[in-house]
Formats: structure tokens, sequence, C-alpha cells
């Protein structure tokens, strides 16, 4: 065979493989122009030196959000200060800069992203980085860089140097042609933002990596998460941690939802739980690879009763944004997660007076809390 023809013929193995293309075939095509001499995926070499009983070494991404430090903590606990490193392009606080590895990184830059994988030998992958419903509807192109382009560079990452990916996903990912009450995994899914088209994207491409290069790919749709320590990044669920703040702090609360909004909720300490769990789930036991999980549904005017239980002054008033309820007005009001709860034993702690409760006594109500009673 002449020169010419052996090299395309060897480029042709590389790229399709050769067979049909399926599950054993080589890596995607811009990690082989980034770096010519990739061998075939399943051959998993730049991981090596890692065995299955090692510790996973970490690496959030988007890491100073609302969720990024509480997971980085969580997972600290569980696998070692130095094993989690947490990134962002935000500076952080100096608690959190004191509390463990905290680094610069921008996922639109995909070298810098592969050097940090590289460098510190990480073999889990948390993305987190993301811009969140409201604000994505705010800036259109900024939303499709970093939740399109930005998981592009993750997935490629994460393939090319054998990464267990975790890829958060959302209510948000289902429009109103879904079924909303409950949602299940596998149904109709036309968002109408494009935080919502871009969730989608991530399952359909994690999926598709993982069927076409065997990449460890989990998702988990998240219902709207309430925390205590951390602020919401600019979502349509937000007035749900913020009612909390304003409680305890004037008695009273301006909600940007009509009262009758209902929408699947969640605490932070279920959702990094359930993240963990289907991390460490063994891999036959995941009959999918994007999993719906649901903890909670109410309504604002719901979680206000449960507050005043608390906080008898406290009142609520509406001011609604139609940007935000239209929003709301296309999301599931609750998501059926039966295939969590069947594969790796999903089960939620918290219902809503657990979480009021908790996110009361967190923001300093007790003795309002006393009073009240
Ligand atoms: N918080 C929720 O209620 C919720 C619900 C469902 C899913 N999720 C998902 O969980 C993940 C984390 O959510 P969150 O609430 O912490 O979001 P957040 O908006 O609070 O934080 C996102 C982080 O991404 C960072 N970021 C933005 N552009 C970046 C870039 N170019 N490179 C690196 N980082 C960048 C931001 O600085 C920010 O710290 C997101 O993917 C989100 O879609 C969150
Ligand atoms: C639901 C979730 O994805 C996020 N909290 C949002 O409202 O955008």
């Amino acid at each position: 065979m002449p020169a010419v023809r052996m090299l395309q013929h060897v480029v042709g193995q590389l790229l399709l493989g050769p067979g049909c293309g399926c599950r054993t075939s080589a890596l995607p095509a811009r990690s082989l122009g980034a770096s010519p001499w990739q061998i075939p995926a399943n051959a998993n070499f730049h991981s090596a030196s890692f065995s299955e009983t090692d510790q996973p070494r970490v690496l959030i991404t988007g890491g100073l959000g609302q969720l990024g430090v509480g997971l980085a903590n969580f997972l600290r606990k569980r696998f070692g200060k130095d094993n989690v490193i947490l990134s962002d392009i935000r500076k952080p606080p100096d608690h959190i800069f004191q509390s463990g590895p905290c680094i610069y990184s921008d996922i639109l830059d995909y070298k810098n992203l592969r050097e940090i994988v590289v460098n510190n030998g990480i073999t889990w992958l948390f993305h987190y980085s993301a811009l969140l419903s409201a604000v994505g509807e705010a800036n259109v192109s900024l939303a499709k860089a970093v939740n399109i382009t930005g998981l592009h560079n993750v997935l490629d990452v994460a393939v090319e140097h054998g990464l267990r990916l975790f890829v958060p996903s959302t209510i948000g990912a289902f429009g109103p042609t879904s079924p909303q009450d409950p949602t299940p995994d596998l149904c109709v899914q036309r968002p109408r933002t494009i935080y919502g088209v871009s969730k989608v994207h991530a399952e359909l491409m994690g999926e598709y990596y993982h069927y076409r290069y065997g990449l460890d790919f989990r998702c988990l749709r998240y219902p709207g998460i309430i925390s205590a320590d951390s602020q919401p990044g600019g979502g349509t669920t937000d007035y749900a941690v913020q009612i909390f703040h304003d409680a305890v702090k004037n008695g009273k609360f301006e909600c940007n939802l009509k009262p009758s909004t209902r929408l699947p909720m969640m605490y932070i300490d279920d959702c990094l739980r359930a993240t963990l769990e289907v991390m460490e789930a063994p891999a036959e036991s995941l009959s999918m690879r994007t999993y719906n999980i649901n903890a909670m549904s109410f309504t604002p005017e719901e979680l206000a009763q449960e507050v005043h239980k608390h906080i008898p002054e406290f009142q609520i008033t509406y001011n609604v944004d139609s940007a935000r309820q239209a929003i709301a007005d296309g999301w599931p009001v609750s998501l059926d997660d039966s295939n969590a709860r069947k594969d790796w034993k999903w089960k939620h702690d918290f219902d809503l007076p657990e979480l009021v409760t908790t996110m009361l006594n967190f923001h300093g109500s007790d003795t309002r809390i006393a009073q009240a009673n």
C-alpha cells in the first residue's frame, strides 16, 4: 500500500475502529487532532496507574456556585481533603481557599482543563459550571458557550483520560409538552429555555459518548435545590432559598412566583448524597445513565404556611416576575424517580417540615421558634 494510503488507513482505523463503530471505537476526532498519537479509548492508558481500590482524585468545575462548595466538603469527608479540587473562574473567599485545593479553571479553555486533569491525576469529574434558567435567558450567547461548548470540552477531556464524569441535569430539561405530574425518565423533552435545551443536549451527548466511546457518564436530573449556607446562582427556584433568609432577617418575603406554582424541590444534603451514590453505584446496576431524583413538591403558599408555623409574624407577598413564571409553568410538578429507587436504592430523607426546620435552625431562628411555641 502506498505510504499516504497506509496513513489514511491507520487514521481511519483510529477514528472509526475496526468494526461497526460501536462501543469499543476510537476517541472523538478533536482528541485525535489535539494529540496525534492517541490509541482507542477502551485501552484507557491515561488512567492506568489508578486501580479500582484507589481513592478517586476529584475535580469539580463551577465549584463556587450554590452547590459546589457543599459537594467538595461532602466528598472531602469521604476521600480526603487533598483528593478533591474545587475550580471556578471566580475568586474564592478566604475560608474556602483555606479549606482545600481551589484553583482557577475556565471550562471554555480546553487545554487548561486537560492540563489540570493530567497534572493532578484526576479520575472523577463533577461538571457543575453552568448558567441557570433565569440568567441563561438574560444572556443566551454566554449560556450557549458555557453550557454547550463547555460541556463539549469536558466530555472530550473525560473520554480522553478515562474519567468517570458526573453532569447534573435538571427539571428544566422538560417543557410544557412533557407529562408534568409525575414526569417519567423517558418522555417528550422540548424545553423552552436555553438552559433546558443545553441540559437535554448534555444528557444526550453524555449518553452518546457512553455508548460510542465507553465514557463512564452519570447524570441526575436535580429538582430545585435548597441550601442554607450558599446563595443560588440565578434560577427559577431561587425563591425557595431566599424566603428563609428574608423570613429570619425581616419577617417578610416578596415572592416572584405565583402562590400556586408547584415545583419539585430537594434539600441539598439529599442532593449531594444522591450524587455520590450514583457515582459509586456499580456500573451493572445502572439500567440507564440519566435518572430523575425526587423528594418533595410544594407551592410558595405551602412553603410560607410551613415557615409561618415557626415564625408566626411572617408575611409573604407576591410580585410575579413574568419571565420566571413562564419558565416555571413549563416545568414538572413532580418527577417519577422509580428507576433510581429501584436501580441504586435512592431514597430521600427530607420532606417539607424537616426542610423548613433545618433551614430556619441554620439561619438562627431558634429563639423565634421557642417564642412561637
Ligand atoms: N441549584 C439548583 O437548584 C440546581 C438544580 C438543578 C441542576 N443544577 C445544576 O447543578 C450545577 C451547579 O448548580 P449551582 O446552583 O451551583 O449553579 P451556580 O450558578 O450557583 O454556579 C455555577 C458556577 O459556574 C461557574 N462558571 C460560569 N462560567 C464558567 C466558566 N466559563 N468556567 C468555569 N466555571 C464557570 C460560575 O462562576 C458559578 O460559580 C449546574 O450545572 C446546574 O445546572 C442546579
Ligand atoms: C431547577 C434548577 O435547574 C435551577 N435551580 C433553576 O431554577 O434554574
